[in-house]
């Protein structure tokens, strides 16, 4: 299985997605700025994998200076290593503002800082505590994740009330495979444990323009796990709902308000249209730390919009393939640029996510369980599940 980062002592590598599927290259992660930077410009993307990053680089962080024989000023106290710890995970919530995982991974570390500090720990002990809260933000998500996945595959088994020896083909939209998290995955998840019990058709997949999230990374996680699928482009949603067999769209997540309401990648919200026209069940995917019970419904999630540029390029390897002097596939990046590109999102409408009303969804499943639509209600009972 793919991973999306590696970790050994305090060394945190992850891998460069920009370049997948044609090269592989692992970047070292050494300070706080680095992992920003690597958010913010998708080396590395996916809610739970950002968070986890983001956890495992604080926690590296704290964990150098408390080893540093020169202690610095924010070990002086609780409330000094509390000022410096808010200060770092709100710098990592800025890399990008849609997905909220990295906010409920800062409200852990949060509540622990508080309950250490409520026990009248010193500020040294707080850190430790600290350390070892925020690696089990990454520790924690492969088992969370292969929990959801079972609890999607026997609620769609169920749902299709499948017989033995019957499958399920399933459409998923980007990425949220191992590449997206730290193992197993969410939506692509359900998509691996139906395969693994022998429950699986085919799975489907749109190429997910323009970062191509499905093309370049789910093709190549399928592939890696051997599962039979289907790429189609992300305007084919409705040809293939009209001409194959499709029993279900299960998609991942960034934010889930707290009506069921759900943003994911741009291009979530027409499939879910189109499932709802063809009867086809459209289930989200995410761990409960996609939640956000602080927003009442999804007109109060923030959209992330990406440089228009990023619209503008297609990553590939060069045809016929060119290598470089180390053996590697050559990348080339085409741009084309529409008429004034420079003047930005006049020209060009780039927003990262859509946001999927709750009457659209079928069901919103977690590691807790599953939130089902009631009929004739758009409300998620998400406090049922949360
Ligand atoms: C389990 S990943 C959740 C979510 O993140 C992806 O967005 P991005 O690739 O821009 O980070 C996509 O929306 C996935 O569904």
């Amino acid at each position: 299985m793919l991973t999306s980062i590696r970790t050994e002592g305090e060394k945190i590598e992850i891998v460069n997605q920009l370049l997948l599927p044609h090269t592989t290259e692992y970047l070292e992660i050494n300070t706080i700025e680095e992992a920003h930077e690597a958010i913010k410009s998708m080396k590395i993307r996916g809610a739970p994998a950002i968070a986890s990053l983001a956890a495992l680089t604080f926690a590296a962080s704290l964990s150098k200076a408390l080893a540093s024989l020169d202690r610095p000023s924010f070990l002086s106290s609780p409330e000094a290593l509390e000022k410096h710890v808010t200060s770092i995970l709100d710098y990592l919530y800025t890399a990008r503002p849609t997905a909220v995982n990295l906010g409920a991974a800062t409200r852990r570390i949060s509540r622990t800082l508080q309950s250490s500090k409520d026990a009248g720990k010193d500020a040294v002990t707080i850190a430790r505590d600290l350390v070892a809260v925020a690696r089990l933000v990454s520790d924690e998500d492969y088992a969370r994740n292969k929990k959801m996945s079972e609890n999607g595959s026997l609620w769609l088994s169920a749902f299709h009330n499948l017989q033995a020896g019957e499958h399920l083909n399933v459409l998923t939209v980007c990425n949220t495979g191992s590449l997206a998290t730290s193992g197993y995955g969410t939506a692509l998840g359900v998509i691996t444990y139906l395969h693994e019990t022998q429950r699986l058709g085919r799975a489907y997949f749109t190429q997910t323009a323009p970062y191509h999230q499905g093309s370049r990374l789910t093709a190549l996680e399928l592939q890696t796990l051997q599962i039979p699928s289907t790429m189609i482009c992300d305007t084919m949603v409705g040809s293939l709902f009209q001409h194959r067999t499709i029993h279900a769209v299960a998609v991942g997540a960034d934010r889930i308000a707290q009506n069921g309401d759900t943003a994911n990648k741009i291009g979530t919200y027409n499939t879910a249209v189109l499932a709802a026209r063809h009867n086809i069940p459209f289930i989200v995917v995410a761990p409960i730390s996609t939640v956000d019970l602080d927003i009442k419904d999804g007109s109060q999630i923030p959209i992330e919009h990406r440089p228009s540029t990023e619209a503008c390029v297609v990553r590939g390897a060069l045809y016929p393939p060119r290598f470089d002097s180390d053996g590697r596939r050559e990348l080339a990046q085409v741009m084309f640029t529409p008429p004034g590109l420079d003047s930005d999102e006049e020209n060009v409408y780039n927003p990262s996510f859509d946001v999927t009303p709750a009457e659209l969804i079928t069901a919103i499943v977690t590691e807790k369980g599953v939130a089902v639509r009631r009929e004739g209600e758009n409300v998620f009972d998400l406090c049922g599940v949360v």
